[in-house]
């Protein structure tokens, strides 16, 4: 994915066209029937209005004349046809309301699934760290001041589509009473509403391109009442804090909304006097018409009811809104490729099937910093070998491991498996054959079964290998008190969840990777595995780590010197760079930065135990 494409600008283009023919894609006979209810629901007003004009012309010469007369006849007739036209009317915008917010439903979740897919078909996941990305993806959710997804859009067409067409009916009652008042009406208003709807828009535009700031006030709005946030900011009292940073960086992004509401309503203070002004000039025209007996009371009637009726034109509210946000959500959704086909392959043996893996001067540096990370490389891990990485804290060793997983690419150098370098042509093959337990694993708030059956899905009902790795992981006795065993969802967020503890967590992840091994993968990456294993578990994971891992390949991150030394080999990374590269015993014996590390741990060690 290119950096134009990830940080493409706010879409500036409304997808009016393109969002309606997407409606009638994805939901063809729905789409088809709201845009049939919304011209029933738009007409029936006006024939309603035609009908009245025509009771009160019909009256005239029935009052008096009995009840049974071809007079009083025509009036039952027309009293009967306003009440079926009041049903339909009704009828129709019932169901132009309830199909038109399904239909919108339906896009909503299209294009959420588009905006994910698309998310997901990069192989490598720079792209998600990229604030530019995230705030594209928000937009095209619809988040912004509120929350308005595309579908609301296409709620809000309907709506629109049966106001214009009662709308135009009206105009054509008018021109029956006289000729140039129907156009006259019709442009004026129209010349209204649309100015009305621009300042709609372009307060939605001001907002939609606040997006990244208003994700960053959702943040501190939100962190009070996230889970894993609680505790701290109480043991912490950071409850002010976030307050006071949300209003501080909501009113400044605010600001221009506030201006723009502000000239808003001016406008809309002329244009009430605008109309108020044409529709008092109209009832004294028609009033005068038919003083002077140019018009009937039944046509006066009419036309009073028809600028009534066209009065609705000037609306500019929800509607607008939604059509505003939801449709600028959708532009943005709209600018995601559709990728419909999964691109995730089935795990398959790799070229040899245990194949060495070499780095050959490897350079990295993340998107936006200023320097590299990784300076040049170079490192054979050959197949089955068990390779500790070793550093201070920023040193690269994740970077490392993660252009060794594929799951970035490097800026200069190569990652070679077996034979062949890692690139574009066969990075989610690869990333297959690996599986890892990272320092921020995924917790995922589905089930334990699901969980640990992660490593290898289409593996997912073996049981026995389940239930081994499970026990490899020492979870069998946490699963066996769960209330609903191997189908209990970790999350007490949900009906009969449980949550886990740190270390129960990391076991899961433990087990999810040995799935993966189980089922054919052959590298495994454990970034701090250990960190909330308590002592007892921790020894029995490595005690037992060459017949969990099976002859896999695996490089471990850790800053516990008892675990690295039961690598095969150890690296010491500084600062983007290897330094050091051997056995324990060799390095030991180098009198260097890891013997260095070594003895400090081991003093502390023996410190806390005299
Ligand atoms: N997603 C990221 N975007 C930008 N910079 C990053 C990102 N991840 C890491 N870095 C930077 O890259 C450098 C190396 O980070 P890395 O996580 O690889 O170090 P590490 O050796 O694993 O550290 P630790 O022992 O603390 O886990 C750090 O300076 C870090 O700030």
């Amino acid at each position: 994915m290119t950096t134009e494409e990830r940080q493409a600008p706010p879409a500036q283009r409304w997808a009016t066209t393109s969002l309606i023919r997407y409606a009638f894609t994805v939901a063809p006979a729905a789409a088809t029937v709201t845009a049939a209810m919304a011209v029933v629901a738009g007409a029936a007003p006006v024939g309603i209005t035609i009908a009245i004009g025509e009771l009160i012309d019909g009256l005239t010469p029935a009052i008096g004349g009995g009840l049974d007369t071809p007079a009083a006849r025509e009036c039952y007739a027309w009293v009967a046809l306003i009440v079926v036209l009041f049903f339909v009317t009704h009828l129709a915008e019932s169901a132009r309301t309830s199909l038109g917010r399904a239909v919108g439903r339906r896009v909503t979740g299209r294009l959420g699934e588009r905006v994910m897919m698309a998310a997901s078909q990069p192989a490598t996941i720079g792209h998600l760290e990229d604030s530019a990305y995230l705030s594209r993806i928000g937009r095209a959710r619809g988040a912004g001041t509120i929350d308005m997804p595309p579908g609301e859009a296409v709620f809000g067409y309907s709506t629109r589509a049966s106001l214009w067409v009662s709308s135009i009916g009206f105009a054509a009652l008018l021109t029956q009473v006289s000729w140039w008042m129907g156009p006259v009406v019709l442009v004026v208003f129209v010349v209204i509403h649309l100015r009305l709807v621009r300042n709609y828009r372009t307060a939605v535009i001001e907002s939609v391109n606040q997006t990244k700031k208003l994700r960053r006030t959702s943040y501190l709005r939100d962190v009070p009442t996230t889970p894993d946030a609680a505790r701290e900011v109480r043991l912490f009292g950071l409850t002010a804090f976030f307050r006071d940073a949300y209003q501080a960086q909501w009113r400044p992004n605010m600001v221009e909304v506030w201006q723009r509401r502000r000239e808003h309503r001016l406008f809309v203070v002329v244009v009430v006097l605008v109309t108020g002004t044409t529709v008092a000039s109209i009832f004294y025209y028609l009033g005068h018409r038919a003083a002077t007996g140019s018009t009937t009371v039944g046509d006066l009637a009419m036309g009073g009811l028809a600028i009534r009726g066209l009065l609705q034109v000037l609306r500019a509210d929800d509607d607008d809104l939604r059509m505003g946000f939801g449709s600028k959500a959708a532009t943005e959704a709209l600018s995601f490729p559709a990728v419909t086909t999964t691109t995730d392959p089935e795990r398959e043996p790799w070229e040899t099937p245990a194949a060495t893996i070499s780095c050959e001067d490897l350079h990295f540096r993340y998107g936006g910093a200023q320097d590299d990370v990784l300076h040049g490389i170079d490192l054979v891990v050959p197949a089955g070998q068990s390779l500790a990485i070793v550093g201070l804290n920023g040193a690269g060793k994740t970077t490392l491991t993660r252009l060794i997983a594929g799951l970035d690419s490097p800026g200069g150098g190569t990652v070679r498996v077996g034979q062949s370098p890692i690139d574009d042509s066969n990075r989610r093959r690869w990333q297959r054959q690996v599986v890892g337990v990272f320092q921020d694993f995924g917790r995922y708030e589905l089930t334990v079964r699901e969980n640990i059956a992660f490593g290898s899905l289409v593996d997912a009902d073996d049981e026995d290998g389940l239930r081994a790795v499970a026990h490899q992981a020492g979870l069998s006795g946490f699963i066996e008190r769960l209330p609903h065993g191997w189908d209990t969802v970790m999350s007490s967020a949900f009906t009969n969840g449980v949550e886990a503890s740190g270390g129960e967590w990391q076991r899961i992840a433990i087990a999810r990777a040995l799935f993966g091994l189980r089922h054919g993968a052959q590298l495994l990456i454990m970034d701090e595995p250990a960190a909330s294993l308590d002592p007892r578990a921790e020894a029995q994971l490595y005690d037992t780590f060459h017949e969990l891992t099976a002859g896999a390949t695996t490089i471990a991150i850790s800053h516990r010197f008892a675990t690295v030394r039961k690598a095969e080999r150890v690296v010491v990374l500084d600062e983007g760079r290897i330094i050091e590269d051997g056995t324990h015993d060799d390095l030991m014996a180098a009198g260097g930065r890891y013997a260095e590390l070594f003895r400090l741990q081991a003093k502390r060690f023996e410190e806390v135990a005299s």
